[in-house]
């Protein structure tokens, strides 16, 4: 695993990310870390090489997954549980709104996006499609099961969308959609029927922390 920026020599460490750029559960996790302004280590996973099922890295997470955050004796292996985590640590600025209602609600499509949608692309999920059904199957299945998350998405949030998911406020509801629009983007995904999440994308990713957390622009950025 590759480790680039500083180091710090003291018991309170900064707090380390394995990510690897592409990965849309850690492009989650670098754009709270950016939003949030708290520095961090990058070390690089190259899931491309399979490098998430060395022996050393599953050491630190057993799951072979990216991201894990280290924060000193603190290891998290997974986005959701790291996003909560940073926002308990670190309350501002908040990802959440204050109403009650619409922090029920960013929660929802949290979970729609990252325990409905992304699991059904994820790279084992894909090898294991592409065996049974061959690289076209591969394909499909991944248009498939985006075009139908965002259905249900770009309904519910036609109610409560102003520039980002709600309304004037940026939440962990954009934080989550960016990442999944490129992975629409990634599996070549026809937007015309989702003008809204297109139009809430284009505002999120203009937004300077968010292009700082983009693939472009991590260390371990490899062109696809
Ligand atoms: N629930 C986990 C899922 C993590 C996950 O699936 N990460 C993907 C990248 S987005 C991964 O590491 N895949 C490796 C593989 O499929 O071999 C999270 O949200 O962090």
């Amino acid at each position: 695993m590759k480790k680039t920026g500083e180091q710090q020599p003291s018991t309170t460490e900064k707090i380390k990310l394995y990510s690897f750029c592409r990965s849309s559960c850690s492009w989650r996790v670098r754009i709270a870390l950016a939003y949030k302004g708290i520095p961090y280590e990058y070390v690089a996973v190259d899931l491309a090489s399979g490098e998430q099922f060395s022996e050393d890295f599953k050491k630190l997470n057993a799951f072979s997954t990216v991201p894990v955050l280290v924060d000193n004796d603190i290891v998290i292996a997974d986005s959701f549980a790291i996003l909560e985590y940073l926002e308990e640590k670190y309350p501002e600025p908040s990802l959440f709104p204050a109403d009650i209602r619409k922090k029920a609600l960013v929660r929802q499509v949290v979970n729609h996006i990252v325990a409905s949608i992304q699991p059904l692309q994820n790279l084992t999920v894909l090898k294991r499609i592409e065996a049974l059904g061959g690289p076209e199957e591969r394909l499909k299945w991944a248009q498939h099961f985006i075009k139908s998350g965002f259905e249900a998405l770009e309904l519910l949030l036609t109610a409560e969308a102003g520039k980002y998911c709600f309304g004037e406020e940026f939440t962990m509801a954009d934080i989550v959609l960016v990442p999944q629009l490129g992975n629409a983007e990634r599996f070549q995904v026809d937007m015309t029927n989702f003008p809204l999440l297109t139009k809430i994308g284009e505002a999120v990713s203009a937004l300077p922390y968010v292009k700082e957390a983009s693939p472009q622009n991590q260390p371990d950025f490899v062109t696809f």
